[in-house]
C-alpha cells in the first residue's frame, strides 16, 4: 500500500467510526484504539504535507448534525481538545506553550466528564436555546429536551453577566440512572444500554421529550462564552458559575505547576470510580483569559488546554471455559468465564464475546490468558488475547453448531453476526423468555405473576406458551412453590384483568422481534386491528413513518407463521383486545394535567365536567397531592381539600377560567 492509500484508508476508517460514535451512538471500537489510529493519521499527515485534506478527522471535529433537529449556528465555534495518554505529551504541551508565554502560568485542572457536549445559550439571565457540538460550527437544536434537565437553570439569580452569554457542559447519565434505566429495560425485554456514555448522547436526540424527562441526566458545566466577560480567569468563571446556580463540580483545582497537575492526575484516576458518574481523564486548562487568547486555536482544538485520558481499567486473567445464553428470542451470546479478578473495584467473573465473528477476530481459545477491560458498560469485555502465553496443546473454539439448551441446529441469517435457535415454541429460555415479556409491565401487565412464576409454571408443564395462561386454573396453580390460595387466586384475577389491556400493548406483548413498545403503538394506530396487518405485505408497512424494512420483514415473518396465528385465534377466543378502541377524544390540551373536582358548578354537574377534562386528555384524581396540577374549584368546596390544595402550593381555579383553558 502506498502512503497515500495508507492515508485515504485511515481516514475513510476514522469517518467510519466518527458516524457510529457521534450519529449512530454505537462505537465499535474503544476509544483507545480510536485515538491510537487518528495518532498515527497525523504523524503520517505531517510526514507528508502533500496530502493534507481540509476535511480529514485530523483536522474536523468528529461529530455532525442530523436531520431530525433544527440546526443551529453556534455563537462561538465548539472545539474538540486535544488528548493525551501520557504525562511526558503534558510536559511537552507545557514547553511549547513556554514559547509564547513568559510569564507565570497557572491551570485549572477539571475533570473530564464523559457525555455529550452541549451549548446553553441564555438571553436577559434566562434560558433560550441548547444545542449539541454537532460539527463545531453548527450543531443539533436540543431545547426542548435539555429543558427536562433538571441541573439546567431556567432562570439564573442576578448578576453581572451580558446580556447574551453561552454556557458550555455536558451532559451525562450518573450511573445510578444508567442502572435503573437498564434494569427497567431488561424487565421489559429489551436490550441493555451499552454504556452512559452512549445513552446520555442518545436520550438528548429523542423525538419526544417526555422520555427524555423520564432519563435522570445531568449537566456538567466547564466552561463559558461571550463577548465581554468581568472574570479574568477559568477558575473564577466557574466558581462564579456554580454560585449563580449551574452544576460546577467541586472537584476542580486551581494547580500553579505541572507537580500539581501531576498530584492532580494521579489522585482521581483512582479515585474517579467513586463518582456518581463516568469520567474519562482530567482536563488541563491555562487559567487565564488573556493567555488563552495569546495561544489560540488550531483547526480543531484550542491550544491552551490539553485532555489528559484515563486508560480504562485493565486487567489480566485466565479464561476457563465459554459458555452460550440463549435469548428470549433465540439469539446465541457467547460467554466468557474468568478466573475471578478485581477490575475499578469490581470483582469479574464473566465477560461478553459477542459473537462469532468476535471469538474469531481476537482468536480467543479457552485456556487463554485474556485482557479484560471494564469501562462504563456494564458487561465487561475481552480486548485481547496474550499469545505469549498460550499452551501448547490450545486449539481453536469449536462454535456450538446446536442450541445448548433444545439441540436444535442453530441458524445464521445472511448479513447477521448472531447465530439463533429457530426453536421458538418449545427452546425452553425462549418459551419462558417470551411469556416472561408478555406478562411484564409494558406489556399486559398482570398483576400477581412474575418472572420467577413464570419459569416454575413452564417447568412443571402448567404452560408452554402465553396463551396457555389463559387456560390456568387455581387448583392447578395451588401448592406450587410459594402459592397459596390468597397468591393464586391473585395470579387468576390478574390474568382476567389483562384482558382489558389495550390493542397496543397486546400487540407489543406478542413479542415480534424489533416490535418495541414504539414501535407497536404506531402499527397498531396506523392499522386499527390485528387482522389488516396480519393481511400487510411488507410495501405496506414501510409506508409508515418510522417502520424500516427490518421491522417489516420481521412483522410479516411473524404473521407467516401458522403457530403464531393459532395463538392469536386462542387469544382472541379468550376476549383480548385486537382492535382499537376509538375513544372519542377532542383534544390534547390537558394531556399531562392532573385535575380535582370539588364543589357545585353552575354549568355542569361534576359527572360532566370529569368526562370534558378526560375528553381533552386530562386526568381526574380523587384527592390533592403534590402531583396534582389543578383544583377546580365549585360552590361549597370542600374545605379538608382546600387546605390541603394551598399547603402544597396547588393552583386553585374556577369554573371561568377552566373554560378558558379549553379555549386558549
Ligand atoms: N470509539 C470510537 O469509535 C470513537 C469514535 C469517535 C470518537 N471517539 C472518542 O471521542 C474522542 C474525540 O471526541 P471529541 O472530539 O469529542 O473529543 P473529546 O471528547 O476527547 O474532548 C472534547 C470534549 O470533551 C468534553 N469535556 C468533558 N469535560 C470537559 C471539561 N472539563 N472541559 C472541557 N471539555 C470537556 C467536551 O464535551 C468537549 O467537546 C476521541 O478521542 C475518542 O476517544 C471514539
Ligand atoms: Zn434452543
Amino acid at each position: 500500500m502506498s502512503v497515500k492509500q495508507k492515508i485515504e484508508s485511515l481516514r475513510n476508517e476514522l469517518h467510519k467510526h466518527n458516524h457510529l460514535y457521534y450519529v449512530l451512538d454505537n462505537p465499535e471500537i474503544s476509544d483507545y484504539e480510536f485515538d491510537q489510529k487518528l495518532k498515527t493519521l497525523e504523524k503520517l499527515e505531517e510526514q507528508y504535507p502533500e496530502y493534507h485534506d481540509k476535511n480529514s478527522p485530523s483536522q474536523r471535529v468528529g461529530g455532525q448534525v442530523t436531520k431530525n433537529f433544527d440546526t443551529v449556528k453556534h455563537r462561538e465555534r465548539m472545539y474538540s481538545l486535544s488528548n493525551s495518554y501520557s504525562k511526558s505529551d503534558l510536559k511537552d504541551w507545557v514547553k511549547r506553550i513556554r514559547k509564547s508565554i513568559s510569564e507565570e502560568i497557572n491551570f485549572t485542572c477539571e475533570l473530564k466528564y464523559d457525555g455529550a457536549s452541549i451549548n446553553l445559550s441564555y438571553k436577559n439571565n434566562e434560558f433560550v436555546r441548547a444545542a449539541t457540538r454537532g460539527d463545531g460550527f453548527e450543531g443539533d437544536n436540543v431545547t426542548h429536551n435539555v429543558r427536562t434537565i433538571k441541573s439546567v437553570p431556567l432562570k439564573i439569580k442576578n448578576n453581572s453577566l451580558p446580556e447574551n452569554f453561552d454556557i458550555r457542559g455536558e451532559i451525562v447519565l450518573p450511573f445510578e440512572g444508567f442502572a435503573k434505566l437498564n434494569a427497567e429495560r431488561i424487565e421489559q425485554g429489551l436490550e441493555a444500554y451499552a454504556n452512559p456514555r452512549n445513552t446520555a448522547s442518545g436520550s438528548l436526540k429523542l423525538q419526544d421529550s417526555s422520555e427524555t424527562a423520564k432519563r435522570p441526566l445531568d449537566c456538567l458545566v466547564y466552561g463559558i462564552q461571550a463577548e465581554h466577560l468581568e472574570f479574568e480567569t477559568q477558575y473564577t468563571a466557574l466558581e462564579t458559575l456554580r454560585d449563580i446556580g449551574f452544576n460546577v463540580p467541586r472537584e476542580i483545582k486551581l494547580c500553579q505547576n505541572l507537580d500539581d497537575v501531576f498530584n492532580f492526575i494521579n489522585f482521581w484516576d483512582k479515585e474517579r470510580h467513586k463518582l456518581p458518574y463516568e469520567t474519562d481523564g482530567v482536563v488541563v486548562k491555562v487559567n487565564s483569559f488573556e493567555h488563552q487568547k495569546v495561544l489560540g486555536h488550531t483547526s480543531k482544538s484550542p491550544r491552551w488546554a490539553m485532555a489528559y485520558k484515563f486508560k480504562a481499567e485493565e486487567a489480566k486473567t485466565t479464561l476457563n471455559k465459554i459458555t452460550y445464553q440463549v435469548g428470549r428470542t433465540g439469539a446465541i451470546t457467547p460467554v466468557a468465564n474468568l478466573e475471578p479478578v478485581q477490575i475499578s473495584g469490581t470483582t469479574v467473573k464473566r465477560a461478553s464475546l459477542h459473537n462469532a465473528d468476535q471469538i474469531k477476530k481476537l482468536d480467543v481459545r479457552e485456556g487463554d490468558m485474556v485482557y479484560v477491560e471494564k469501562g462504563g458498560e456494564i458487561i465487561p469485555k475481552i480486548t485481547k488475547v496474550d499469545f505469549t502465553n498460550r499452551k501448547q496443546n490450545s486449539q481453536p473454539l469449536d462454535y456450538i453448531k446446536n442450541c445448548p439448551e433444545c439441540n436444535t441446529p442453530l441458524r445464521r441469517d445472511e448479513g447477521e453476526a448472531v447465530h439463533y435457535c429457530p426453536n421458538q415454541s418449545s427452546c425452553p429460555p425462549q418459551v419462558i423468555g417470551k411469556i416472561q415479556h408478555f406478562i411484564s409491565r409494558k406489556a399486559m401487565d398482570i398483576e400477581g405473576l412474575g418472572g420467577e412464576t413464570v419459569a416454575l409454571l413452564v417447568n412443571n408443564g402448567l404452560i408452554n406458551n402465553y396463551a396457555d395462561l389463559y387456560e390456568l386454573d387455581k387448583n392447578d396453580v395451588i401448592g406450587l412453590e410459594r402459592m397459596a390460595e390468597k397468591s393464586a387466586q391473585n395470579l387468576i384475577d390478574g390474568i382476567e384483568r389483562s384482558k382489558q389491556r389495550p390493542f397496543e400493548k397486546v400487540l407489543f406483548a406478542l413479542g415480534i422481534r424489533y416490535v418495541g413498545e414504539t414501535v407497536a403503538k404506531t402499527i397498531a394506530g396506523a392499522f386499527k386491528n390485528i387482522d389488516k396487518i396480519m393481511e400487510a405485505q411488507i410495501e405496506d408497512l414501510i409506508e409508515i413513518d418510522e417502520i424500516g424494512d427490518r421491522i417489516a420483514e420481521s412483522v410479516v415473518d411473524f404473521f407467516n407463521d401458522d403457530t403464531n396465528i393459532e395463538l392469536i385465534n386462542r387469544l382472541k377466543n379468550y376476549g383480548l383486545k385486537f382492535e382499537i378502541e376509538e375513544k372519542e377524544q377532542f383534544s390534547k390540551k390537558l394531556e399531562g394535567l392532573k385535575f380535582v373536582v370539588s364543589g357545585v358548578f353552575k354549568s355542569f354537574d361534576r359527572k360532566e365536567l370529569k368526562k370534558i377534562i378526560e375528553d381533552h386528555s386530562g386526568k381526574v384524581v380523587s384527592s390533592v397531592s403534590k402531583n396534582t396540577n389543578y383544583v377546580i374549584a365549585g360552590d361549597n368546596m370542600g374545605p379538608s381539600k382546600k387546605d390541603k390544595a394551598k399547603q402544597l402550593n396547588i393552583s386553585i381555579i374556577d369554573e371561568q377560567r377552566f373554560k378558558s383553558m379549553l379555549n386558549e
